[in-house]
């Protein structure tokens, strides 16, 4: 029932037409996010969409201040989005960076995943499955700039995208650190990791929870560029140009070849990983976990 519900509620987003959005922001144009006229922006509040139909390349900023965290609505607007996106033939490729200063997402928002009912946690996980096989199976680019720090969902996002550039702050560190909270990162962001950094780098940085500051990070081939703080979006650009200049078709099918396994493997049992997940995210032991994680980041400030 808790997965209808959940189901239900993620489609009705889906179909909602964009124009219908509450808190959609349409047809705002602004200054350029490459520069140039004719960018034309939309979105929510959460997710900025800023597009320059010249060059079909879109920008998405994601703001959900002060941290980025990944909630139900961002995920949401996130998937929103891009399917927009998706479905207009102007844009081929999209550069996904932070509206927060210094932090590109704080990943998954623990709220979502502490203290709340069955459903709910049911409605939230399959938000974050699907946000996870449409970024993974996109035909477009999908270019990360990441412009601040980038822990567990803050970094599956990155490597979810074909390319990686991350500002050179060693502030910025990135990695799956779900470990560290008591937590386990879930077989499908543990294959995005392997995909992208091979099994031993893998397996050690998962069961350690280990955050690399941009040189390691670089080293280990979680990112595949670091740049100064100011050159992220136009080395992001650049990287566009390169990945756009090969045909549409032959990229898409190498893409899906590549991935497609992976995801297949989310896709064929959906519900039973709910299902897990609910399991595993109830258990009081977790519970606990997760409430000291976040009193102790809550006790930070005083
Ligand atoms: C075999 C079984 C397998 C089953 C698997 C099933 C499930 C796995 C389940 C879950 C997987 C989860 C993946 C995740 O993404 S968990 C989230 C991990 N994120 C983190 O560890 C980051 C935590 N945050 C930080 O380290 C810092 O906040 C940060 C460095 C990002 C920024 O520091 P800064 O000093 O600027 O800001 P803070 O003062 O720390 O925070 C401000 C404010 O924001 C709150 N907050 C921070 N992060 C989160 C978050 N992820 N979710 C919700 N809220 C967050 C923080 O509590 C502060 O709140 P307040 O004090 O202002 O109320």
């Amino acid at each position: 029932m808790a997965l209808m519900v959940g189901a239900r509620v993620l489609a009705r987003n889906l179909l909602r037409p964009w124009s219908r959005l509450p808190d959609a922001v349409p047809g705002r144009t602004g200054p350029a996010a490459g520069g140039g006229d004719g960018v034309r922006c939309f979105g929510s509040p959460r997710v900025l969409v800023e597009t320059d139909p010249a060059k079909g390349v879109a920008v998405i900023k994601l703001k959900n201040p002060p941290v980025n965290s990944l909630s139900l609505e961002v995920l949401t607007e996130f998937v929103i989005s891009l399917e927009k996106l998706e479905n207009d033939k102007t844009f081929r490729g999209v550069i996904v960076t932070s509206d927060c200063p210094g932090i590109f997402s704080a990943g998954l928002d623990l709220t979502e995943m502490c203290g709340k009912s069955q459903a709910h946690y049911a409605e939230y996980w399959r938000a974050v499955q699907e946000l996870w096989l449409r970024l993974y199976l996109s035909n477009l680019v999908v270019i990360a700039a990441i412009n601040g720090v980038s822990p567990a969902g803050g970094c599956l996002i990155s490597l979810t995208c074909d390319y990686r550039v991350l500002a050179d702050n060693p502030k910025y560190s990135i990695g799956l650190n779900e470990t560290l909270l008591g937590i386990v990162a879930p077989s499908w962001f543990k294959d995005t990791l392997v995909n992208t950094v091979g099994h031993r780098t893998a397996e050690r940085a998962l069961q350690l929870g280990l955050l690399f500051p941009p040189a390691e990070a670089l080293r280990v081939g979680i990112v595949d560029q670091v740049v100064p703080e100011d050159q992220v979006h136009s080395a992001a650009l650049s990287v566009m140009a390169r990945w756009l200049a090969i045909p549409d078709h032959a990229r898409q099918l190498t893409k899906n070849l590549m991935r497609k396994p992976t995801a297949d493997r989310l896709v064929k049992q959906r519900d039973a990983d709910i299902q897990y997940f609910l399991q595993f995210i109830s258990r009081d032991s977790i519970q606990k976990s997760l409430r000291v994680y976040l009193d102790k980041l809550r006790q930070k400030k005083g």
